[in-house]
């Protein structure tokens, strides 16, 4: 299959068992960036009818500052960090179709006030995606060309159905939008978003989700219990109104070989098999059929966790030990073609050098 990341580094393949993947095009040194990318869809996490107000901004999603924030001129819902990320999202995510139309959904008497949270936050969805095609039709097409459909048992058709009714008055006719293109919609980002997540704490485990976003190549990593990359993102130490904060970045943990397929894991790599077993089938519908699976599948609760298997290994080295974090450690960036021996955790940020290196 012909590569279709604009990276030389990456070919897109098809991969037995796993669909397309992506795959090294030349030998790869561990802490190398191998692929930066701005997203396609991105998307507040924030309820429609929250108790609290998004404390992000919602264009780059970095925390609002305390001092000043900029305001949408026509709804008073939206605030944005700065002149700059307002401007943008006047044109873009927050364009004056998306405005009027989160407006009425967000209405006190709207049928979605009663609603679950999955359903309001559903609601952004496609509000985003049909504002993306208003505006780049051909955006839309890529995210329909990615993994994953609807099936006909599944909620989505029906939240699909209900969304469609509120949302598609204020379309016009001529787009073709249709509860099935909800549904495919609410498919796609199903499996293929990645969660933009609220600042590490080290008061507790379970971050919320600020936003969410499709990475049109990113979204080609296969899941890997032991991966060889993983994501990082920069949302809050950008600047005010840089493009590139929502920017994801791929780096690799480990050195990989030239035809080797590249993988991310899917959530922190410290899950368990039984847990990792459930998110894997009941979010991406399939079954891991890796090394590390089979072994811990024979093993009961906690058994062998301190033995001297690879996997093992890997996880006392590349698990971040900082209270309550348990993100992925990745070395720095090689600097002159010389690999660091430093590694940065991607959930917390913390830095640790490694002495084995
Ligand atoms: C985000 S997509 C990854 C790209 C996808 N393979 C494609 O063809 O577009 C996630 C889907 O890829 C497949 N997948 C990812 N990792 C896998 C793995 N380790 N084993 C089997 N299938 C996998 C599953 O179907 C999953 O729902």
């Amino acid at each position: 299959m012909a590569a279709q990341t604009s990276t030389s580094l990456l070919r897109l393949e098809h991969i037995p068992n796993k669909g397309r993947g992506l795959i090294a095009t030349q030998d790869l040194k561990a802490g190398q960036i191998i692929l930066t990318e701005s997203p396609l869809l991105l998307y507040s996490a924030t309820p429609l009818f929250s108790h609290t107000p998004s404390p992000y901004c919602h264009n780059c999603f970095r925390t609002l500052p305390p001092s000043q924030t900029f305001q949408c001129p026509s709804c008073s819902n939206y605030l944005f960090c700065s002149q700059k990320c307002l401007s943008i999202a006047l044109n873009s995510s927050h364009s004056s179709w998306t405005c009027q139309t989160l407006s009425h959904l967000q209405n006190p008497t709207s049928p979605l006030s009663e609603k679950p949270c999955e359903l309001q936050v559903q609601a952004r969805l496609i509000v985003a995606a049909y504002n993306l095609a208003i505006h780049t039709p051909s955006k839309l097409q890529t995210l329909l060309s990615l993994h994953g459909n609807p099936n006909d048992q599944d909620s989505i058709v029906d939240n699909a159905k209900f969304l469609h009714s509120l949302i598609s008055p204020f379309c016009s006719p001529h787009m073709n939008f249709s509860a099935e293109l909800a549904a495919k919609i609410i498919a796609k980002e199903r499996l293929n978003s990645f969660c933009l997540m609220e600042p590490y704490s080290q008061k507790g485990p379970q971050r919320s989700i600020k936003a969410y976003g499709i990475y049109q190549k990113a979204t080609f990593f296969n899941h890997g219990c032991i991966p060889n990359a993983c994501r990082f993102d920069y949302v809050e130490s950008g600047e005010p109104g840089d493009e590139h904060n929502t920017d994801i970045v791929i780096r690799l943990i480990k050195d990989v070989g030239v035809g080797s397929e590249i993988c991310i894991s899917y959530f922190r790599i410290n899950k368990d098999y039984s847990t990792r077993k459930k998110i894997l089938m009941e979010d991406y519908g399939f079954t891991c059929e890796c090394d590390r699976c089979k072994i811990e599948a024979s093993w009961n609760d906690g058994e062998n966790k301190y033995s001297d298997l690879p996997h093992v290994i890997f996880l006392s080295k590349f698990v971040c030990d900082k209270e309550n974090c348990a993100g992925t450690m990745a070395p720095l960036p090689p600097k002159d073609g010389e690999k660091s021996n430093v590694l940065e955790c991607n959930f917390c940020g913390n830095l640790k050098v490694d002495l084995a290196t």
